[in-house]
């Protein structure tokens, strides 16, 4: 039996960084092929990466696309959507619609298309790029069951995907969508601190990076909480206890708090 997708053909409108992960992730899963997608861009430049590196249909009228298709995602920033929507007012035809918009709500979204247009919302994150995805999904009571397990499929060619209630996607934005961002920050202080005890930026780098993907791994494989991790490594390496204890002088876990807190209030300005 093949395992080609047999949802039909999905649009992309919106052809940035997370269309390219998505596509590329859907596409090395085998489950969809190239000639079922088409993305849409305002710029030539980004059409042709889109087309050259995946050969997928690409153009620059999001009205055709939509028309020629079943399953739309919205990958344009959540500034652009009100625009985009008002431009396929007239293009819906029983579409499931999936906004990656942040901040953007289901009853929002709601309000701008018609009754027979299925909706999900999803925030997935950076790392969807390299297959490392964490993308959380919210459905609007429009959507069936078949359409939830079609986007959560989608989702998971890029990492992994859960479902939550809406009401929890923008504290999700705070947390998962915009953490890669403060992991980054953690990782540039981290190599500083390396380099200024000796070591070449480019190692102080690769150590840095490859010891959070460690550590990282190591929670996620154990099921333990990260607590009870930071009690074993203080229980067992002294060094380690004085950085634990020189982070908790600086406040590091209540910067990473408001980080999460501050990201959160600006999704939800996004969609107010
Ligand atoms: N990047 C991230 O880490 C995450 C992003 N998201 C969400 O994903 C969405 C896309 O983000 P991202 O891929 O980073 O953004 P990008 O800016 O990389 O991609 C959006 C693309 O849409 C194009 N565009 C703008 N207007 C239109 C239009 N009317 N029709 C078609 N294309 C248009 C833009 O072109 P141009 O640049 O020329 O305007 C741009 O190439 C956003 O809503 C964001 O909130 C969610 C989670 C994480
Ligand atoms: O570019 C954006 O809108 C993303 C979504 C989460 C954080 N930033």
């Amino acid at each position: 039996m093949s395992n080609t997708n047999r949802s039909g053909r999905l649009s992309v409108i919106g052809g940035g960084q997370m269309a390219e992960a998505l596509i590329g992730g859907l596409l090395a899963a085998g489950r969809w092929t190239p000639e079922q997608i088409t993305a849409t861009d305002l710029s030539q430049g980004r059409r042709d990466v889109l087309h050259d590196r995946f050969g997928v249909g690409v153009g620059a009228d999001n009205r055709e696309a939509v028309a020629g298709t079943e399953t739309v995602i919205l990958a344009v920033k959540p500034q652009v959507v009100a625009d985009v929507l008002e431009e396929l007012r007239s293009c819906w035809n029983h579409h499931l619609v999936i906004s990656i918009a942040a901040g953007i709500r289901l009853a929002w979204l709601r309000e701008r298309v018609p009754a027979d247009v299925r909706l999900i919302r999803v925030m997935p994150n950076a790392p969807a790029l390299v297959g490392a995805g964490m993308s959380v999904l919210a459905s609007h009571e429009s959507a069936t069951v078949d359409d939830e397990r079609l986007a959560l499929g989608l989702f998971e060619s890029v990492g992994r995907a859960v479902v939550l209630e809406e009401e929890l996607l923008d504290a999700v934005t705070g947390l998962s969508g915009s953490g890669p961002a403060y992991v980054c920050v953690a990782l540039e202080a981290l190599s500083d601190g390396g380099v200024k005890m000796g070591l070449p930026r480019a190692s102080a780098q690769r150590l840095a990076a490859q010891t959070a993907v460690g550590a990282a791994s190591l929670l996620l494989a154990s099921g333990s909480s990260p607590s009870r991790w930071q009690e074993t490594v203080l229980a067992d390496c002294p060094p380690a206890a004085r950085g634990i204890d020189a982070l908790l002088r600086a406040q590091a876990g209540s910067a990473l708090i408001n980080a999460v807190s501050a990201a959160t209030r600006r999704s939800r300005e996004l969609g107010a």
